[in-house]
């Protein structure tokens, strides 16, 4: 940490390769616990801001697209072939491996949760226009009449209700920090609805406080340096830096961290070409996962000590994003249960399988229900 407290976490720095060995194995094999050796916990791992780090941060955010390797030479190209072929034996696709997964699950109440952006939306350069299609729409559908399923998103909750539209589904906005349950009609008593079905939302305290950084943002930021836009997502801020001219994201660094300064129970962390301003409370996308599997009456399993026999609930999460790496830790430290990471490109993940973009997850979707319906 900073004098100040602002700290960054580079959520490309070490998220230990999730298998093992070279092979893939299924189930995972266990961490030892959320900070186990093969999954190291990226919160351990928080940065200075100062500006002895700036450097390292900035390779980070050049890091946050991996559009370099489409560029690739001849040679280079042959090379990365291999390592996705490596990376491919450890992290399978999902459909793939469908028939092993299904046969984990069985006789258990499987959960799904859902990241939105890269996931269920393919990565655009305007945030406002992420939408999903219908087909996804219908196959997300099709899950939640069978099995409890969950949105977990980086987004304010509201707006990623609005992109996906289905009011069935439980919601975790702002990074697991705002939880919602089912607002449609069989789930609410009448009245109050809203009210009712938030079930958890650990930030509140720090609304004022995100306001007023926003504000900052808004003026040093966005009215500053062209292309940079600021997103706020109630519990937190997303810092976009995807129009950004790549010889100014130092500027959006400096700008960001100057007004953090301010505020110093504010951290950040980083995502796909956005830097995410979020309390600094222990709570996010695993600690939802736990939350919503909690709150479904299902154990939230997870510590050393328990062994999670006794747990009934086969969660499936998937997601595309360093913060969703949080969730593939906590399923890992479960022994049981997929973590599926929506990725083209190697990467360090703690998930078991991958998925190659939002295409395949329609497909996968489609798949659990067809399997379920047999
Ligand atoms: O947890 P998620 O649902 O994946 O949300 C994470 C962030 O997603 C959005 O930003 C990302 O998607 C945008 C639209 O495709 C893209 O333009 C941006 O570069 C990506 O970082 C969203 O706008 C953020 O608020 C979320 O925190």
């Amino acid at each position: 940490m900073t004098k100040h407290g602002a700290v960054v976490v580079p959520e490309d720095a070490v998220v230990a390769a999730a298998a093992v060995g070279r092979h893939f194995s299924f189930p995972p094999p266990r961490t030892g616990g959320v900070g186990g050796d093969s999954c190291k916990k990226l919160a351990a791992q928080q940065i200075d801001l100062g500006a002895a780090v700036i450097g390292s941060w900035l390779d980070s955010m050049k890091a946050s697209s991996p559009r370099h390797r489409l560029v690739a030479p001849a040679v280079a190209a042959a090379a990365a072939d291999a390592e996705h072929d490596e990376w491919m034996e450890k992290h399978p696709s999902a459909l793939g491996k469908f028939e092993a997964l299904a046969a984990a699950a069985k006789g258990k109440r499987i959960v799904v949760f859902l990241d939105y952006d890269g996931t269920l939306s393919p990565i655009v350069e305007d945030p406002d226009r992420a939408v999903m299609t219908d087909e996804m729409r219908d196959a997300v559908r099709g899950v939640a009449a069978r099995f409890p399923t969950a949105i977990v998103s980086g987004r304010c909750r509201d707006k990623v209700l609005s992109f996906v539209g289905l009011e069935e589904l439980y919601y975790a906005g702002s990074h697991g920090m705002d939880i919602q349950g089912p607002t449609n009609a069989a789930a609410s008593k009448g009245g109050e609805e809203e009210e009712e079905s938030v079930l958890c939302q650990p930030a509140r305290e720090f609304l004022p406080m995100i306001g007023e950084a926003y504000a900052a943002l808004v003026e040093k930021v966005e009215g500053v340096i062209p292309g940079a836009k600021v997103e706020n997502n109630k519990f937190c801020l997303s810092v976009h830096f995807r129009r950004v001219d790549e010889r100014r994201w130092g500027a959006v660094a400096d700008q960001v961290r100057a007004v953090l300064r301010g505020y110093p129970r504010l951290r950040l962390t980083q995502g796909r070409k956005v830097l995410e301003v979020r309390p600094a409370i222990k709570w996010d996308k695993g600690e939802a996962l736990r939350f919503l599997l909690s709150a479904l009456g299902f154990s939230a399993a997870g510590d050393v000590e328990d062994d999670g026999d006794d747990d009934d609930a086969f969660p499936i999460y998937i997601g595309d994003d360093r913060t969703d790496e949080d969730a593939f830790r906590v399923l890992r430290a479960r022994g049981h249960g997929a973590g599926i990471l929506v990725s083209r490109f190697p990467k360090d993940t703690c998930a078991s399988f991958s998925l190659r973009d939002p295409g395949e997850v329609k497909d996968f979707l489609r798949k659990l229900v067809t399997c379920a319906a047999a």
